[in-house]
């Protein structure tokens, strides 16, 4: 895929709202701006990166794009679950974020469960790839000490690099 590592970021938006948080595994969802910006190398599937919320701390993080086959969406989505901790919601904040590597295709699955075990599973893997001296130096671009209002925020890194910053407002 030549365009990652990919940068892009956007407002948190409210999503299908289907108790993902229940299931213990929230995700912050892109609005439609983001989504459609994205460049058409990046297929859909599962991806590991890093994502800052606000101006805060930078963490892992797992991102889902596409249709989520289990649920026969229609509509695309960009979701991001940070492999983090909050004390709150964060909906209305910018989330930034780097798509750094590909781990998957969607799939369909046959229970909830077996969903489940795979999102966890996608986050055990990027806990390890993301500790790979080429993937955790992009945690250090200067794409996530940038502001996050209506400034331009250029990535240091390569030429090929690829970005989208849209506020979502
Ligand atoms: C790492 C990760 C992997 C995912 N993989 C799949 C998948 O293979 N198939 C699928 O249907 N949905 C997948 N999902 C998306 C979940 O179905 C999604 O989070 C759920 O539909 C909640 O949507 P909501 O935030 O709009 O409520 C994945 C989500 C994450 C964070
Ligand atoms: N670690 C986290 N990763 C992503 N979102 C989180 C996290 N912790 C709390 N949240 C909050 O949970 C929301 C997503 O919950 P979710 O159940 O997926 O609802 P929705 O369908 O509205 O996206 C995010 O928008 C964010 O405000
Ligand atoms: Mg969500």
């Amino acid at each position: 895929m030549k365009s990652l590592p990919y940068f892009c970021r956007g407002e948190v938006v409210r999503g299908f709202g289907r108790g993902s948080k229940e299931l213990g595994i929230p995700t912050a969802n892109f609005p439609d701006s983001v989504v459609d910006s994205l460049p058409a190398d990046v297929s859909t599937g599962i991806y590991y990166g890093w994502a800052c919320v606000g101006n805060s701390d930078i963490h892992k993080m797992v991102m889902s794009i596409g249709w989520n086959p289990y649920y026969k969406n229609t509509k695309k989505s960009m979701e991001t679950h940070v492999i983090h901790k909050f004390k709150e919601d964060f909906y209305g904040e910018i989330l930034s974020v780097v798509l750094v590597g590909y781990i998957r295709s969607e799939k369909s699955f046959p229970s909830l469960e077996d969903l489940v075990a795979a999102i966890n599973s996608d986050i055990e893997e990027a806990k390890v790839m993301l500790e790979l001296p080429e993937h955790s130096k992009l945690k250090e671009d200067n794409f996530f000490t940038s502001t996050t209002d209506s400034s331009p925020a250029s990535p240091s890194s390569a030429a090929s690099t690829s970005q989208s910053i849209i506020n979502g407002h």
